[in-house]
C-alpha cells in the first residue's frame, strides 16, 4: 500500500537526445514548488503525472493507486498549462464547464460551481466571451477557473500566474491556498518566482537537466551553496 498523495517510480522520458528521469513522492495537502532552469524539464513532470505523456519505464501513483496506464481523465487530476489551454472557438464558460463535464451535462449545482468559479477569479460577466476577446492574465484566469471548479485531489500548476503582475498574481496564489485547503489537495506549481514558492510552498522539487537535483524543505533553500546549480540558476554562482 502507498499512501502517498503522488508517487513516480523510476520514471524515465526520453527528448530527443536526453531524457528525465524522476523519483519521488509527496504527503496528501502538501504544496510543492517545482523550480528550476528553462528546459529543465519541469512541465515534462507534471505532463507524465497528469497523463499527458507517457513513461517509457517506471510507474506513476496518485494516492496509492498506480495510474500508468490510465488517460488523464480517470487521474484526478487538474492541470494549468503554462499556454493556458482554452478552446479558442468556445465561450468562457463553456470552457470552464468542459472542466466539469466533458459532455456538457450540466445540472443547476454545475451551473452555480461555474458562476461561482469565475466570480472568484474577477471574471463574472465573461461567460459568454471567445479567448481571443481577452487578455493573456485574463485567459490565465479562466484556467485557473477550470481548474479550481473540478476541486480534484491533485492540482498541477505550471507557471499558472505568470503575466497577471504581482498583485493579482498574489491574490490568485492566495485563492489557490484557500481552495486546495478546501479540497484537501496536494498541489504541484513550477514557478520562476522566488517570492511565490515563499508564499505558497512547503517543499521544493529543484529539477535540472532532466533530474530532481534537489528535494527539500522550502525554508532555508534559496540561501543554500551545496547545490551549483542553483547558485547558478538563481544568478549568484557559476555553473559546475
Ligand atoms: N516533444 C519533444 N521532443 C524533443 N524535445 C522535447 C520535446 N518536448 C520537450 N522537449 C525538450 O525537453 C526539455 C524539457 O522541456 P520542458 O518543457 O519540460 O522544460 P521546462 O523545465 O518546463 O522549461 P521552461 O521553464 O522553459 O518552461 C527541453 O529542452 C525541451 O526542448
Amino acid at each position: 500500500m502507498n499512501a502517498s498523495a503522488i508517487e513516480l517510480r523510476h520514471v524515465t522520458h526520453a527528448l530527443g537526445n536526453a531524457g528525465v528521469a524522476f523519483s519521488f513522492s509527496r504527503e496528501t495537502g502538501s504544496v510543492t514548488a517545482v523550480l528550476g532552469p528553462s528546459g529543465a524539464g519541469k512541465s515534462t513532470l507534471l505532463n507524465l503525472i497528469a497523463g499527458f505523456l507517457a513513461p517509457d519505464q517506471g510507474q506513476v501513483f496518485v494516492n496509492g493507486r498506480d495510474v500508468t496506464a490510465l488517460p488523464p481523465a480517470g487521474r484526478g487530476v487538474s492541470m494549468v498549462f503554462q499556454d493556458n489551454n482554452l478552446f479558442a472557438h468556445l465561450d468562457i464558460r463553456t470552457n470552464i464547464a468542459l472542466g466539469l463535464d466533458p459532455a456538457l451535462r450540466l445540472g443547476r449545482a454545475e451551473n452555480a460551481v461555474i458562476e461561482a468559479a469565475m466570480e472568484r477569479v474577477g471574471l463574472a460577466g465573461f461567460g459568454r466571451r471567445k479567448p481571443g476577446t481577452l487578455s493573456g492574465g485574463e485567459r490565465q484566469r479562466v484556467a485557473l477557473a477550470r481548474a479550481f471548479a473540478r476541486r480534484k485531489p491533485l492540482l498541477l500548476l505550471d507557471e499558472p500566474f505568470d503575466g497577471l503582475g504581482p498583485g493579482l498574481a498574489a491574490e490568485m496564489l492566495s485563492l489557490m491556498l484557500e481552495i486546495r485547503a478546501e479540497v484537501g489537495a496536494t498541489v504541484l506549481m513550477v514557478t520562476h518566482e522566488p517570492a511565490e514558492a515563499r508564499a505558497a510552498a512547503d517543499r521544493v522539487l529543484f529539477v535540472d537537466r532532466g533530474r530532481i537535483a534537489a528535494d527539500a524543505p522550502l525554508a532555508g533553500f534559496f540561501e543554500r551553496s551545496d547545490i551549483p546549480a542553483l547558485r547558478h540558476y538563481l544568478g549568484s554562482g557559476a555553473p559546475d
